[in-house]
């Protein structure tokens, strides 16, 4: 094998950077002092990133976020609601206090630190689903407690794939109630951003009719019906999935605009009607050849330039790489089905599947996610 310029030239580099003499060198070199300090930390950051996490699960458990809220407590205020001693207590309060989740806010009149809600936190208590994904969390830490064995598919189960109960299921329309009420409930809460952020991003002010395909409990539709008025709504999700949403429409009394389909996607045809469909995270729940079925079940239900709107976290997002590829890649590994995809290779499948004109509109934040619009050709 020929070794180019650039190869030689990154394993002397490699080399001078892996050397711990080199590094201690670099450490205190005013040039890249800088440079050095902000490489440690990160890497201390991933290592001890998992106590973080249950830091952020303990605050969350114990409700500080909302408590907090209003006004600055001291530990020793605090200790009887969090069960534990007043030392124990400030323990976890200053710990938060040092990931940014709280801060200190002066003392009270004994010289007792009061902490209120920090830069990271702050967005705690108005994001409710944010708390909802940590709870949830715990699945998948216990997923991942041996992270080689799920790589090598060596878990016989996962808690994330009886969670989601249509991954691995042979006929998900069977499902019955107690099975999605959980995974619904949870998608209900955690899809304020995505909804927002895609409604924001592309107006649906020159569409007829907008039916969203694994809508779920219709919180992505109910938005849609306050923003057009005259938009005519179609959901379609599993049998047992639509129950839910129909109780949603008919307490924000929009029942009557919003037509309810239960099936299969990959297995029955799509109701047709709809000038533009929505997929809100669904393709990335599901292997290739599931994401082509439900692509062209789409195209079948769409007539000739209309409409597809795919809104999802995605892979290969500049700046937000950790989310895509780290924090959702492993997701889905433990979920048992699915990956999130680069732009490309959604490029390519919605070509496969009969669309062009595809192209990637602007969300404000990527992290939560990206938003892909494509026409039937
Ligand atoms: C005051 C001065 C000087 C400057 C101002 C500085 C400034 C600009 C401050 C901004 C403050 C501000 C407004 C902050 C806002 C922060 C926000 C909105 C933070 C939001 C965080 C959101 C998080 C952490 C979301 C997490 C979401 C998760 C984990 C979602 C998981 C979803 C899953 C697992 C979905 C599964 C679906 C499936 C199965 C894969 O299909
Ligand atoms: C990750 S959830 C997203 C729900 C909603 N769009 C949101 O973003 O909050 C995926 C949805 O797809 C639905 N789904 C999964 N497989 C399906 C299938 N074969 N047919 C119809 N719906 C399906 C699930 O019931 C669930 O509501």
């Amino acid at each position: 094998m020929q070794v180019s310029l650039i190869d030689r030239w990154r394993a002397w580099r490699d080399r001078k950077l892996a050397s711990p003499a080199f590094q201690r060198w670099a450490a205190d070199f005013p040039l890249t002092r800088f440079e050095a300090a902000r490489r440690a930390r990160g890497l201390f950051d991933i290592t001890a990133g998992f106590v973080y996490s249950q830091i952020l699960y303990a605050l969350v458990e114990l409700d500080l976020f909302d408590r907090l809220a209003d006004r600055p407590l001291t530990a020793a205020e605090l200790a009887p609601h969090m069960g534990m001693s007043v030392t124990a207590a400030d323990r976890l309060l200053r710990a938060a206090v040092a990931i940014d989740l709280l801060e200190r806010r002066g003392t009270d009149a004994a010289g007792a630190a009061r902490y209120g809600l920090g830069k990271l936190g702050i967005a705690m208590p108005g994001n409710p689903g944010i708390a909802a994904m940590v709870r949830h969390h715990r699945m998948l830490y216990h997923d991942l407690d041996d992270p080689l064995a799920l790589f090598r598919g060596e878990l016989t189960e996962t808690e994330l794939g009886r969670y989601w109960s249509y991954a691995g299921s042979a006929d998900p329309a069977a499902d019955g109630e107690e099975r999605v009420a959980e995974y619904s409930t949870l998608m209900s809460a955690s899809s304020g951003f995505v909804a927002e952020d895609t409604l924001d991003a592309y107006s649906l002010g020159e569409h007829r009719c907008l039916m969203d395909v694994g809508g779920g409990e219709g919180r992505f539709l109910l938005q849609a019906a306050r923003r057009w008025p005259d938009l005519q709504l179609m959901l379609f999700d599993l049998p047992a999935v639509v129950e839910r949403a129909r109780e949603t429409f008919d307490a924000a009394g929009v029942g009557d605009r919003v037509q309810v389909v239960g099936g299969n996607v990959k297995s029955d045809p799509l109701p047709k009607g709809a000038d533009i469909i929505s997929l809100v995270r669904v393709i990335l729940d599901h292997n290739d050849d599931g994401a082509m079925t439900i692509l062209r079940a789409v195209r079948a239900a769409l007539p000739v330039g209309g409409t597809l709107m795919i809104t999802e976290p995605m892979s290969e997002v500049p700046g937000v790489e950790p989310v895509g590829d780290a924090y959702f890649g492993l997701y889905l590994l433990a979920m048992g089905s699915g990956r999130t995809r680069p732009l490309r290779e959604h490029r390519a499948m919605l070509r496969e599947a009969g669309f062009d004109q595809i192209r990637l509109v602007r969300t404000r934040r990527p992290l939560q996610t990206r938003l892909l619009i494509a026409k039937v050709a």
